[in-house]
């Protein structure tokens, strides 16, 4: 698969940049000199058992806090640090814990996102340009060692010796030094060689036991040790699919790996699987975009026992905008309603596409889940496909601009969201249904970040795990568990808090959908933040455990097990 199309592209002009609306207007020293490290016996309110350990030295770079847009957070009179960079590269140590952690429970949760939002005095504008920052919750018979680490991307290692970002994100990029500096960038952008390969996004255990980081440039697939957090270097491909984006959320089960690779030239998308223990990617089908003028953008997929769901949203990659060296209001994307919304699938074994209907208009960034649902003879009648669905409108993209998500706290701003439910049929009708699965003011209107049981996936499901809304507010500020039989949703509300994704862990041998726990990180508003542990069927927290110090908002988890 060739890059990217140089046809109809208006590159940029090149102009030294002079805009100051990205610096923060004190002295910050993130990448400079080392700076107040919290100790153990400094972090008020906060006992660390003997075993603690603090990893920060000299050596470990240690961050201004107070790189958020501070007038802004006074005017909200808030602490909240959920969209502050993180305070420290690194730190290691048991926490304490109040409640009891299940004894079952043996393992360590990994959570990865974007944590560290500036390069020196310089202020990223969107939540998913931030370094990525992993933090890890390593439970061992009742007890809960915490750490946290940045990985080191080479985005993030550049940024860190040249003192500014040297590589394009999600929304920034890079400014050329010079006009021929102009003339390396474009081209190194068709190679994409200029592309991040900051994996910010998603962590996935892979069926041989590896861990690896992901975010939507196929470079930043990076491979990390899950005891240590350490970078242990690239997961690199070994077939020739080439490629320079894919969706960040493969499917992962023990036995598969599928992800899909967007033709950006040809629009269309790749099938794609990878045999456990293998770094090669094997075809197993394509999919061609019936809208035009681009490929859709496809942050995640669903699955079922048999099936591959690939939608296409009308939300559309732009090349155009890819090239652009100022965000556009979409970014590097294009709203194209006329070119209308799909849901293809294909069958696994053979790579057929057996369904392919036009939907409503959609938009989505997490799918939930997706079974077959079968007649009394068993065979399949429709592909049921459940996603966090934003109304189809666009507009969240813009409410997660770090400005907007540091100014508007307290504000009703959160744009509604829903389940959104897909059926599509199998049997050769051209259009598919998209339908709320249960009344959105029962999780407030606001749904994003979603998890199930993992031995469910692909299979007919009860009960989700996500964030949802308490109005007024400005990003979902709730944990919600929705019975998708009941048409009810049990929420979990610490007022001015925010929540991470809620992670479902099952409990060993159990037979119930929802018998297991909800892991979740939460930023509260007193600046601080905490572990929380909640009992998957009850919703009710079982545990907690506060951190050394408040860490950024985070999003997608993984469960590594004790072996
Ligand atoms: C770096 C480039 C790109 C990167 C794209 C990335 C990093 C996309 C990440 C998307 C995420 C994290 C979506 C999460 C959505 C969460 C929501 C809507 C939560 C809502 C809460 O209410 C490309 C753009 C792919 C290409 C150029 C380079
Ligand atoms: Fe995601």
């Amino acid at each position: 698969m060739a890059s990217l199309a140089l046809s109809s592209i208006k590159p940029y002009t090149y102009s030294k940049n002079t805009d100051k609306s990205n610096r923060v207007n004190h002295k910050s020293c993130f990448f400079g000199k080392t700076i107040n490290h919290p100790t153990a016996n400094n972090i008020p309110g906060m006992e660390l058992s003997e075993n603690t350990r603090l990893l920060t030295t000299s050596k470990h770079v240690a961050i201004n806090p107070s790189t958020v847009d501070t007038q802004e957070t006074e005017n909200n009179n808030r602490k909240l640090v959920a969209w502050t960079s993180v305070r420290q590269e690194r730190w290691q140590g048991e926490l304490n814990v109040h409640g009891e952690i299940p004894l079952w429970l043996n393992g360590t949760y990994i959570r990865n996102g974007p944590g560290l939002w500036h390069v020196e005095d310089y202020n990223f504008r969107h939540l998913f340009d931030g370094y990525a920052t992993l933090v890890r919750l390593h439970f061992d018979n009742g007890r809960l060692f915490m750490g946290h680490r940045q990985i080191e991307s080479e985005a993030y290692k550049a940024s860190k010796k040249h003192n500014k970002l040297c590589y394009r994100e999600f929304s920034e990029v890079p400014k050329p030094d010079n006009f021929l500096a102009y003339i390396g960038d474009l081209a190194n952008l068709f190679s994409g060689a200029s592309l991040t390969d900051n994996a910010n996004t998603g962590v996935v255990k892979l069926g041989d036991g590896r861990v690896v980081c992901l975010t939507e440039t196929v470079k930043g697939s990076i491979v990390i040790d899950p005891d240590t957090l350490d970078t242990l270097g690239k997961f690199e491909f070994g077939d020739n699919l080439g490629g320079l984006i894919h969706s960040a959320h493969p499917i992962v089960t023990n036995s598969e790996f599928w992800t899909l690779l967007p033709d950006l030239i040809n629009p269309g998308y790749l099938v794609v699987r990878m045999e456990q223990g293998t770094n090669e990617r094997i075809v197993m089908g394509r999919v061609n975009c019936r809208g035009r003028p681009s490929t859709g953008w496809v942050h995640s997929f669903p699955v079922t026992e048999h099936y591959i769901v690939v939608p296409e949203m009308p939300l559309r990659y732009c090349v155009q905008n890819l090239l652009k060296a100022e965000p556009t209001p979409l970014f590097k994307f294009q709203w194209q309603p006329n070119s209308k919304a799909y849901m293809h699938v294909m069958h696994k074994a053979s790579g057929k596409i057996v369904a392919s209907v036009e939907v409503p208009l959609y938009v989505t960034f997490h799918f939930i889940n997706a079974y077959e649902e079968k007649d009394e003879e068993g065979r399949v009648t429709a592909i049921i496909a459940d996603c966090c669905e934003h109304n189809a409108d666009t507009s969240i993209l813009q409410k997660l601009t770090l400005h907007n998500l540091r100014s508007s706290a307290g504000q009703d701003v959160l744009p509604d969201a829903r389940v959104g439910r897909f059926r599509i049929p199998m049997h050769g009708s051209p259009c598919g249904s998209l339908e709320a699965a249960l009344d959105p003011n029962e999780h407030g209107k606001g749904l994003d970040m979603c998890s199930i049981n993992p031995n469910f996936v692909g299979k007919k499901y009860r009960y989700a795990y996500a964030t949802g809304a308490h109005r007024p507010c400005n990003f979902p500020n709730t944990l919600t568990k929705i019975d998708l039989v009941e048409k009810k949703a049990k929420n979990w509300l610490d007022e001015g808090s925010i929540p991470s994704e809620p992670f479902f862990v099952a409990r060993p041998g159990a037979t119930e959908e929802d018998d297991g726990v909800v892991i979740s990180m939460i930023s509260d508003k007193n600046g601080e933040g905490y572990a929380l542990l909640l009992d998957g069927s009850t919703f009710e927290e079982i545990a907690r455990a506060k951190f050394p110090y408040g860490l950024p908002y985070g999003l997608h988890g993984c469960w590594v097990p004790k072996m």
